[in-house]
């Protein structure tokens, strides 16, 4: 037994309620973040800065009662840390400059040990977290799958068609693979050095897994996250490993998904009581309300009662199938996550 249930949950021990946390808790619907944002200057300069990267990790605890801290950073330092200069455009998201279309553009890309070093204020802000965090609250470091990641390195910028790396992964296979590779040798050593700097689980966020049609999804993608995960739980066998793709219900459907991780994050698009019956027994399963049902509370309250049935003999963690919306009411973020613990109490 560990003194968090967040812990307790990930490994499917008994737990006096299910714990609840929301992915992208620490942004824009809280005043007290937009407060911290705008003195710390850009996205990326708050990400830099350790202490207000910290304060802004630690309020959602404080101010939603969340069972679980995630970090405050941002899946693409990596990439930029790799060497790739990155931007956020008001209105637009993240955009690199130079994307890779080429191998060579790929081999001015630092890699290993030397870009994992980089992330120094990743590392800082996770030791000021682990010295103010209660004890009974959990802390999960995270860092984007490599396919995920990889969609932003080439395409540039957010893309709602995929159209640059899908083309790669059809008539230049061996690029993509290779930018892959170079990415999960990152992301290995990245995680493993926020674990050595204190957070107490991981979470790889594999956003756009809906983008690789069926077919090429293990190959293009969960076997790098399956990969990862080997390489931690090897080393950290006390450390949970989360997995979240999202938008890969088919998989689910025929029980498809494999490795050795703790965590199954089920997103909004795949009926919970489907992945139980598929997963439930190997898995401890996340999720997975729609996170737009947090501008209702009778929207909320009708899918955490539901949740809560379903799920009532355990191994759950409550969570959003998505990442919070920014004009979210904070008050409604309080209601779900009071409302999951009451209704889950035993
Ligand atoms: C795809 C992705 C990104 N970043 C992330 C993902 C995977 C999760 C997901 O699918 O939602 C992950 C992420 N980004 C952020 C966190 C912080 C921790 C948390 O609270 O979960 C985490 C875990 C902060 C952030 N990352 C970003 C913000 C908003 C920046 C701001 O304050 O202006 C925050 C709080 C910026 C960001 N970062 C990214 C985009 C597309 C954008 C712009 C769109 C947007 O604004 O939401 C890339």
């Amino acid at each position: 037994m560990s003194d968090k249930i967040f812990i307790d949950a990930c490994f499917g021990r008994p737990t006096p309620y299910t714990p609840v946390w929301m992915m992208r808790q620490a942004g824009r619907y809280l005043p007290e973040y937009r407060k911290v944002r705008e003195k710390a200057g850009t996205f990326l300069d708050l990400c830099h800065n350790p202490e207000l990267a910290a304060e802004v990790t630690l309020q959602p605890v404080d101010i939603v009662g969340v069972d679980a801290a995630i970090l405050f950073s941002d899946i693409l330092v990596v990439p930029n840390e790799m060497g790739m200069k990155l931007d956020f455009v008001a209105g637009e998201g993240p955009v690199f400059a130079d994307p890779i279309r080429s191998r060579e553009d790929l081999d001015r890309l630092i890699g290993g040990k030397e870009a994992a070093e980089k992330l120094t204020y990743v590392y800082e802000t996770i030791k000021i977290v682990r010295e103010r965090l209660a004890d009974d609250k959990a802390f999960i470091g995270f860092a984007g799958a490599p396919w995920t990641l990889a969609t932003y390195m080439i395409e540039g910028q957010g893309t709602k068609t995929y159209t640059l790396c899908k083309k790669m992964m059809y008539t230049d296979p061996e690029l993509l693979h290779a930018i892959l590779r170079k990415v999960t040798d990152v992301v290995k050593l990245y995680l493993e050095k926020q674990i050595e700097s204190g957070v107490d689980a991981v979470q790889i966020f594999d956003s756009w897994a809906s983008a690789i049609e069926p077919s090429k999804y293990d190959e293009f993608s969960w076997k790098y996250m399956v990969e990862i995960a080997k390489y931690l739980k090897e080393k950290y066998p006390h450390i949970p490993v989360i997995l979240f793709p999202k938008g890969i219900a088919s998989f689910v459907e025929r029980g498809w998904v494999y490795g050795n991780f703790d965590v199954f994050g089920v997103d909004w698009g795949t009926p919970m009581a489907l992945a139980k019956e598929k997963l439930g027994e190997r898995y401890v399963l996340q999720g997975n309300m729609e996170p737009c049902r947090l501008y209702s509370k009778e929207a909320t309250k009708e899918c955490v009662s539901s949740l809560a049935e379903l799920m009532k003999d355990g191994r759950h963690i409550f969570n959003l199938g998505h990442g919070i919306l920014p004009d979210v009411p904070v008050e409604n973020a309080k209601y779900f996550v009071s409302l999951c613990k009451e209704l889950s109490r035993r």
